[in-house]
């Protein structure tokens, strides 16, 4: 296991409800290292969501960390009582949502929103490196026709392309770390294959680590270097893809295997 960028060690997250409160995720441990994949997997409601987005600061106000850390290169970003996540959110933590059309505003232009972030980010930033980045982060996605998107409306774009501005904008602020959670699931089986093979070449070429949440076994069989199996806020199991499919250990993940038709 690669350590050294995001280090989750003995998360536990609660929510308050009326009258109790809630365990969302009991003592997790996980890692990810830079050039790393690392899939979270597990059915609705294992807690995968609560894990990716405790990472960037993005949890609901009822809930709240009750013991462990979050470290991203060595400095702890989220403890009991810490919550340093505004430090590093859309800098050196990128991420990517499952609904491309919601995390973009229909009312702007692509090249606007890609500006937006990079103003934002990269203080005193010419208008002239405004636009060489922009062009340069669709290039890196793959998009050919880069004039016309970047003067396209979000709504103007196919669901696949909008996925992939999305995918951008995550990383056009070069984030050491990218978070993704079940950003493919809305996309057709086509266009999914296209995006998971644009993180692995984004992955190789930028030497980010990715954190990639799904529900989907086989989709994270084909992208990840390692996963981590999720089950009532707990990994239950975590280790290389060869390991975890070929040697399951715990009764959960062989049912996760079996559910999956073309499995055997
Ligand atoms: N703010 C909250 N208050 C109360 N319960 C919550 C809160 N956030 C999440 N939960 C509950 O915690 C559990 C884990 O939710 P989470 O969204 O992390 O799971 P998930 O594995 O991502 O599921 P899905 O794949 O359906 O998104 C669920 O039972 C959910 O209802």
């Amino acid at each position: 296991m690669k350590t050294g960028l995001l280090d989750v060690r003995g998360l536990s997250i609660t929510a308050r409800l009326a009258h109790d409160d809630l365990s969302l995720l009991a003592g997790v441990d996980l890692a990810v290292g830079r050039g790393e994949i690392v899939g979270v997997v597990g059915e609705s409601g294992s807690g995968k969501t609560t894990l990716a987005r405790s990472v960037v600061g993005l949890l609901e106000r009822n809930v709240r960390v009750t013991a462990g850390a979050i470290e991203l290169a060595g400095d702890v970003v989220v403890a009991p009582g810490v919550d340093r996540t505004d430090r590093v959110r859309g800098t050196a933590v990128g991420m990517v949502f499952q609904d491309a059309s919601r995390s973009l505003n229909p009312l702007m232009k692509v090249r606007t929103h890609l500006a937006e972030v990079l103003r934002r980010h990269v203080k005193g930033i010419t208008k002239a490196d405004v636009e060489r980045r922009s062009v340069e982060v669709l290039e890196q996605m793959r998009i050919t026709d880069t004039k016309r998107v970047l003067d396209s409306y979000p709504h103007q774009l196919s669901g696949g392309l909008r996925q992939r501005v999305a995918i951008g904008l995550a990383v056009v602020t070069r984030p050491a770390l990218v978070i993704a959670d079940e950003c493919t699931t809305a996309l057709d089986v086509t266009t999914q294959t296209k995006v998971v093979g644009l993180f692995r070449t984004l992955v190789d070429e930028l030497g980010i680590g990715l954190l990639f949440v799904t529900h989907d076994l086989m989709l994270a069989s084909d992208l990840c270097d390692r996963i981590a199996v999720m089950s009532g806020g707990r990994v239950v199991e975590q280790g290389s893809i060869e390991h975890v499919l070929d040697h399951p250990e715990q009764e959960y993940t062989k049912r996760l295997l079996a559910a999956i038709p073309s499995w055997s």
